[in-house]
């Protein structure tokens, strides 16, 4: 991610912005290309632009939509803010999706307009505090990390089968007593299951194993963090890193991890000794990542609304669903 000017960073007042991720019946978004002579000219972005004073974001959201591409919007469900500094201009991005709309986008102002598939919108050039908002949009809102895999190949897939079948589609491996050989025959086994099923499946740690079976990624351990001087696998593969502070995400941002897991947000039998952070520490440090974040730690399927109300992409667990 391109570096911010830490002049700004405490200085500069926060212009807040409002933008939609709208998404069409073929999960495609939408894209405007910003006119010449405005700031980052030439971009793609999110339609949207700049909340008036006293104005509700969701009703500057509807205006903006409405001036901009001419469409009315339904509902619009918070995604992702990102604070962002670039030189002389702080701006809070406030993203939402919507996938509910009225009449059919069109240029008011005289900007291109493209709908474009979520894997193709890193190719085209967005402002650099857009890349975390890709990633929103790609990611599910559940990520299932195995439990300790049963000790034949063939019961430890039928444990991922059924996390599919329950509609699970990002997967971390984690069989910490497997031994090299059988934990390469079951990721790649895992893999395949996963991927037919439009899921993606990265090993815990095994940044090694990730590449050479040419799986969808790995999932970093903090220790990782600290030790990995850059991002240890190119952008094809997905990078996500356990973090239970800010020193943690600010190394998984400095590194340009595609997602963090931070927690434990409640008590968690697996890890009696750690202080729970509460929602309003995972929200103050999810405001500060410039990164999806999945809320860890004795998660339940109706923890998924919190996580989300606190700024999170969504919940990560073992056993809670
Ligand atoms: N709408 C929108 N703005 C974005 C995105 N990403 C991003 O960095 N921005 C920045 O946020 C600000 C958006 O404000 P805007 O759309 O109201 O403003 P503008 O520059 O078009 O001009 P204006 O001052 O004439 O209204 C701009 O500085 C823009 O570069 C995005 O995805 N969508
Ligand atoms: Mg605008």
């Amino acid at each position: 991610m391109t570096a911010q000017d830490p002049a700004l960073t405490m200085t500069t007042p926060m212009i807040h912005v409002v933008a939609a991720a709208l998404v069409d019946a073929e999960g495609r978004v939408l894209l405007a290309q910003r006119p010449v002579g405005k700031h980052l000219a030439g971009y793609w972005e999110f339609p949207g632009g700049k909340v008036e004073p006293d104005e509700p974001p969701l009703q500057a959201l509807r205006r903006e939509i409405l001036e901009e591409i001419g469409v009315e919007i339904g509902t619009a469900e918070s995604l992702i803010r990102i604070p962002w500094h670039y030189p002389g201009k702080s701006i809070l991005l406030d993203v939402y999706r919507v996938r509910e709309f009225h009449g059919e986008p069109r240029s008011c102002e005289g900007q291109p307009l493209k709908w474009v598939p979520t894997a193709a919108l890193d190719i085209h050039e967005m402002p650099p505090a857009d890349h975390p908002v890709i990633n929103a949009l790609r990611l599910p809102d559940r990520y299932w990390i195995t439990p300790q895999p049963a000790a034949d190949i063939e019961a430890a897939v039928a444990q991922i089968d059924a996390a599919l079948e329950r509609g699970i589609r990002l997967i971390q491996l984690r069989a910490k007593g497997y031994d090299e050989s059988a934990l390469a025959a079951l990721a790649e086994v895992a893999q395949r299951h996963v991927r037919a099923a439009g899921g993606r499946l990265l090993i815990n740690s095994r940044i090694d194993l990730a590449e050479s079976l040419g799986l969808d990624g790995v999932h970093l351990t903090s220790a990782q963090l600290k030790s990995c001087k850059e991002r240890p696998l190119p952008s094809r593969f997905l990078v996500g890193a356990s973090c239970h502070d800010t020193a943690e995400l600010t190394a998984a941002r400095e590194l340009g991890v595609d997602f963090a897991v931070l927690g434990p947000v409640r008590y968690t039998p697996s890890h009696p000794d750690a202080a729970p952070l509460g929602w309003a520490q995972f929200e103050a440090l999810c405001a500060q990542s410039l990164m999806p974040v999945y809320a860890l730690g004795g998660m339940h399927l109706d923890d998924l609304e919190s996580a989300r109300r606190y700024g999170g992409q969504g919940i990560a667990g073992i056993s809670g669903f």
